[in-house]
């Protein structure tokens, strides 16, 4: 797992070997030590170098060790070895050096990185700090400020970022490893006294109480509930303020608390799950290791109103030739100043050129003759996209791919429409579409292997996480926000206030509560499917109940407001009011608390006192129980499909992993039970079932997640 080679007759070369990024595994720990010993043994050798092979230094420790038992030679007492040698050791970084990668450099006594490289300390984006020295030895090195961003943040920087910061000591574009070899040859006889960190004093500026200060406010107030960044500034002051071997004890206490916490491992699963979604499938059998793309060099948008301009601009940004179509003039040409700016702020930020040239527009459907791939992205309206897929197939050549960017509609009735329904995937972005992470790629029941590669090649190409989901109504995300939306309005009917529900969901870490959400998208929105779906009109001269549709328990408290024109943020008036259209700052709403408490009356309904517990219960549980459905009918493959696309595109709190994993640490029996008893006392609220998946989990003993599969594949058989 390491190996050793003396080069140049003076110099040990220390090479990791343990692909795919030669993270830290016990093997590489026990490798390094033994080497280590062998190099400082042979008096032949006057210097090490260490660097990792295939062009990566090191993907810092085994996050798969995590799980169990540690075993081999523990990471903090090696890199103080490293430190302690008495022969100069210079790490020689390609690739990465990340977490315990770059802690294991950072104790080395010199640092050689290659200008692609790129550095840094993210391990509290998995729910830790940098628990081998890095808290204690990063600010030694490059100061108080620059360390407390590294390390809050883990975000990675660029070999040129490092030098500036002294992070490295040099950067080439040349070969990395024979670079640090001649480095080390000519450094052998130095003293290494001042090259060790840990001895050099914290470079803290004059105001250091007023930075951690700050700092801490600001990382209380964006984490959301997260505790590992609360604890990375605790560990740099720390190092600002106790001498070295006092700040390693305080970074070993920190560490252990979140080294065993539920949100370390739920951040965990969740680095895992993020790959794992990439290994698709589909019920066909169809895999992402059999199925190859096709490659698409040109790609045209139709429909320029929010979601066409984001896609534009995605894809422009991505390299892509565009063919952008508007047919109507006025906003095509809106279209085509918005896309601009959005290109030319991105670029600006990025510091490239924008890139205005890939994009040619248009206002003729036939200017999409030649393309490789469509999206289709007008207004959510079933028969406008029929006509629209209709007229494509007849103008695109036979091998174009045809994607629609619903949210919801039935990709199938679109396939239809086309001579070549297999090419046919829905591609659901989610709004602002170049900026959210998230894509669903649809398969419908014609929907190709091929279609569905190249969708999700696509999607990666211009930097989304592509999850492919099977054709429903609302497919995985919008499906299991009904029933999540639904218990919040109830939950009004039955005493709660917008204000009580947000309140307990933000504690919860989403980003906004549900009526804060709706009235930034657009209340609106909702209405119009539901008056398409003849939920939203009730109709008193048929005898249809207000409170009941379709056989089942109905609020029309949404449908109210946008009778009254109340559509959230845009008009000023929604759950919350503004002070004026268009503004964000959401304040409770007198009208809305009357308008409540007179609903209730008319209903003869009494207001009854809800707590935290049940606000969180009905809106999670009934979203979980839904996310059971849709691993039962197989519209997703895993529960890690269903909690990607809540952390990216509902704002669902990363540290808690995802809906299905949260339902697993608060345990599926207690789940079950939550649900049991709310379906009791609300029978006529279907979503409140305990669906056979659950209760199928449960009876199997409620196996670990990464077990689900195994009963979902039998629960699917037996369907
Ligand atoms: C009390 C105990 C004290 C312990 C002290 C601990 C202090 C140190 C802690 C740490 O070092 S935590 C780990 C810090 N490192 C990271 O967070 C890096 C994580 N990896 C990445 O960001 C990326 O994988 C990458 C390295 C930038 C490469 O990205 P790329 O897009 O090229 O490939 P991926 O598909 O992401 O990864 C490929 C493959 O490798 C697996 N993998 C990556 N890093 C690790 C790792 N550190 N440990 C184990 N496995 C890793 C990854 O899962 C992929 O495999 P599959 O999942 O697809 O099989």
């Amino acid at each position: 797992m390491a190996q050793y080679t003396r080069v140049s007759g003076s110099v040990g070369l220390i090479t990791l070997q343990s692909p795919p990024v030669n993270a830290l595994s016990a093997a590489v720990r026990q490798g390094i030590v033994d080497l280590m010993q062998r190099a400082l043994s042979e008096p032949e050798v006057k210097s090490v170098v260490i660097c990792g092979q295939n062009g990566i230094f090191c993907g810092g420790a085994d996050i798969k060790e995590f799980g169990g038992q540690m075993s081999g030679p523990p990471l903090i007492p090696m890199i103080h070895a490293i430190e302690a040698a008495s022969k100069p050791v210079v790490a020689a970084i390609e690739g990465i050096a990340l977490g315990g990668g770059l802690e294991l450099a950072l104790g080395c006594h010199y640092r050689i990185a290659h200008s692609k490289a790129r550095v840094g300390l993210p391990e509290v984006t998995l729910g830790l700090l940098p628990g081998a020295g890095g808290s204690q030895r990063l600010p030694r090195l490059i100061g108080v400020p620059a360390a407390l961003d590294l390390i809050t943040t883990g975000r990675h920087v660029t070999a040129a970022e490092a030098l500036k910061f002294g992070l490295v000591d040099q950067i080439t574009d040349h070969n990395t490893v024979n670079v640090a070899v001649k480095f080390a040859q000519r450094v052998a006889d130095q003293p290494l006294d001042a090259r060790r960190i840990s001895t050099h004093p914290c470079l803290c500026p004059s105001d250091v109480a007023v930075l951690f200060e700050e700092v801490m406010q600001r990382v209380r107030r964006t984490a959301r509930g997260a505790i590992a960044p609360i604890a990375c500034v605790q560990a740099v002051r720390a190092a600002a303020t106790l001498p070295y071997n006092q700040g390693m004890e305080r970074e070993r206490e920190l560490m252990a608390t979140l080294f065993t916490s539920g949100q370390a491992r739920a951040l965990q699963y969740f680095f895992f799950a993020q790959r794992a979604v990439g290994r698709w499938s589909m019920p066909s059998g169809a895999r992402w290791d059999t199925s190859k793309p096709r490659p698409v060099h040109k790609a045209a948008v139709i429909g320029l109103g929010t979601m066409g301009r984001g896609i534009t601009v995605a894809l422009a940004q991505a390299g892509f030739s565009v063919v952008a179509v508007e047919t109507q003039e006025k906003q095509l040409m809106e279209a085509k100043q918005a896309i601009s700016g959005m290109l030319e702020r991105g670029a600006k930020r990025r510091g490239v050129a924008p890139a205005l040239d890939k994009i040619n527009y248009g206002r003729n459907i036939q200017s999409v003759a030649d393309v490789d791939l469509v999206i289709e992205a007008v207004f959510e309206d079933m028969a406008l996209k029929k006509k629209v897929f209709q007229q494509l197939s007849a103008v695109c050549k036979p091998s174009t791919f045809l994607c629609s960017n619903t949210s919801g509609l039935d990709i199938d009735q679109l396939a239809c429409q086309t001579r070549n329904p297999e090419l046919v995937v829905g591609m659901h972005f989610f709004a602002p579409a170049h900026v959210m992470k998230l894509l669903e790629v649809v398969y419908g029941p014609k929907s190709s292997p091929l279609a569905v590669a190249t969708a999700m090649q696509l999607g990666k190409k211009i930097g989304k996480v592509s999850v492919a989901v099977g054709n429903c109504r609302g497919f995985v995300g919008n499906r299991m926000l009904k029933p999540y939306l639904e218990q919040a309005l109830f939950l009004l009917e039955e005493g709660a206030t917008p204000e009580f529900v947000d309140q307990v969901l933000e504690e919860f870490g989403f980003a906004m509560g549900v009526f804060r959400m709706s009235d930034l998208s657009g209340l609106d929105v909702g209405w119009k499917v539901r008056l398409a779906d003849g939920l939203a009109m009730p109709d008193p001269t048929m005898g249809q109940p207000t409170r009941l549709r379709q056989g089942r328990r109905y609020s029309p408290l949404g449908d109210l407001l946008c009778e009254q024109g109340r559509f959230g943020q845009k008009t000023g008036r929604g759950w919350y009011q503004y002070d004026k259209p268009g503004s964000q700052v959401a304040k409770p709403d007198p009208w809305l608390h009357s308008f409540l408490d007179e609903y209730r009356a008319r209903h003869a309904l009494v207001a009854h006192r809800i707590d935290h517990q049940e606000v969180l219960e009905r809106c999670l549980y009934s979203m979980i129980n839904e996310g059971f459905r849709i691993l039962e009918d197989g519209i997703a493959a895993g529960p890690e499909d269903i909690d990607v696309i809540y952390v990216f595109g509902y704002s669902w709190p990363r540290h808690r992993g995802g809906p299905m994993f949260y339902a697993a640490t608060v345990g599926l029996n207690k789940v079950l039970e939550r649900l049991e008893h709310y379906y009791q006392a609300h029978p006529d609220v279907p979503s409140l079932q305990p669906c056979h998946l659950l209760r199928k989990l449960v009876a199997s003993g409620s196996p670990p997640i990464q077990k689900w599969r195994e009963v979902i594949k039998k629960v699917r058989s037996q369907l």
